[in-house]
């Protein structure tokens, strides 16, 4: 049976005041009202708060706020891990703003990107003010330990995203140096949105040792997801141009397989995407069919697999409250299996 669409699950839930989204938006809100004017009107823009309440459509899936208040039913404090769904969701709006420049990315969540409508400049100073933002946001909650978290995942996110773009010139990257970089570029902040929420939340520490290696394969996995939408997904679910990875010769996951695959074959795709330039229409289409043809789609959602099912056992090596660990069980699923 398909499993619902993770955005379509109701934002205001009626689980209890600590794990309400509008909770965390109106935080974020008051959190970005503080800026200077110009940087506060790209922040609404970027996070989906132009007029009223984000809607689902522009404020994305939230899935770094919702696996944080999932994490934090398992501490006897959850309404205070608020703060660490506030502040993941505020470092995701920094990466993704800073991301889109990067990579000359035209469109997010169905829209022109933050720095199409308001230049590069304010664009990054808007990433720039959002990580602070996050930073004070924790801060402000009170624990130390939290600090450190963040910094770890910040060197994390940093050195998994100077891998990704350096992976663009290289055909000989290998699916574990791939992992590596995807543990760091996308799941260093989904293991600590659980990690700080279960910290704040007063959870024991092997409990938020096993939630922060449940986020983080959970992130590699939905990583690698999002890899397989970016070649094979509908531009209208995922809000972005699908094959805009390919035309990059960004090494994603179905990529990185293919090119390893003993196929003649695979020699054809390395010299398609050896040329140094982004690829034209035609020679996307070819090498979609090529990374398709040389297994590299089912080798890829084999590994996503696997790190589905890894952080499905971290669920299961301490005793969690079990309306926690069915929540987070079925996040899981939903990041590996995500078709938006
Ligand atoms: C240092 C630096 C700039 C790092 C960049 C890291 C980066 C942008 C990684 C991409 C991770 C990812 C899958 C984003 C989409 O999230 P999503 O599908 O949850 O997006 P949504 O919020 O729109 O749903």
């Amino acid at each position: 049976m398909p499993l619902p669409d993770l955005a379509a699950i109701p934002y205001a839930s009626a689980v209890g005041s600590h794990s309400d989204l509008a909770a965390v938006d109106a935080a974020i809100l008051d959190a970005v009202d503080q800026l200077p004017p110009r940087i506060r009107a790209v922040a609404r823009y970027h996070l989906g708060f132009t007029s009223g309440p984000r809607t689902a459509e522009h404020r994305g899936k939230a899935l770094r706020p919702r696996l944080a208040l999932a994490a934090a039913r398992c501490g006897p404090t959850p309404e205070r891990a608020v703060a660490a769904a506030v502040s993941v969701e505020l470092m995701h709006g920094f990466s993704l703003l800073h991301d889109d420049i990067m990579d000359g990315d035209r469109t997010r969540r169905g829209r022109a990107a933050a720095w199409v409508v308001y230049g590069v400049p304010a664009a990054l100073l808007t990433g720039d003010a959002l990580l602070t933002l996050a930073l004070g946001v924790l801060a402000d909650s009170g624990t130390a330990a939290s600090m450190g978290v963040c910094v770890r995942m910040m060197s994390a996110l940093v050195r998994g995203q100077g891998d990704d773009l350096a992976f663009e010139d290289d055909q000989q990257v290998t699916v574990d140096a791939y992992l590596e970089m995807a543990e760091g570029k996308t799941g260093a902040l989904t293991g600590a949105a659980c990690e700080l929420a279960a910290t704040l939340a007063g959870a024991p520490p092997a409990v938020v040792e096993a939630l922060e290696r449940f986020g983080r394969h959970a992130g590699v996995a939905f990583q690698i997801a999002d890899d397989v939408l970016g070649i094979w997904g509908d531009s209208r679910r995922t809000g972005k141009p699908v094959g805009s990875d390919l035309v990059a010769r960004k090494k994603t996951l179905p990529v990185v397989a293919a090119l390893h695959a003993a196929d003649a074959e695979a020699g054809h795709l390395r010299a398609l995407l050896d040329t140094g330039v982004p690829l034209t229409e035609a020679q996307t289409r070819q090498a979609t069919v090529l990374v398709e043809r040389l297994g590299g789609r089912t080798t890829a959602e084999a590994i996503a697999q696997q790190h589905l099912d890894l952080a499905l056992e971290a669920l299961h090596c301490c005793d969690l409250p079990a309306v926690a660990r069915e929540e987070l069980r079925s996040m899981a699923h939903h990041m590996a299996a995500r078709s938006r």
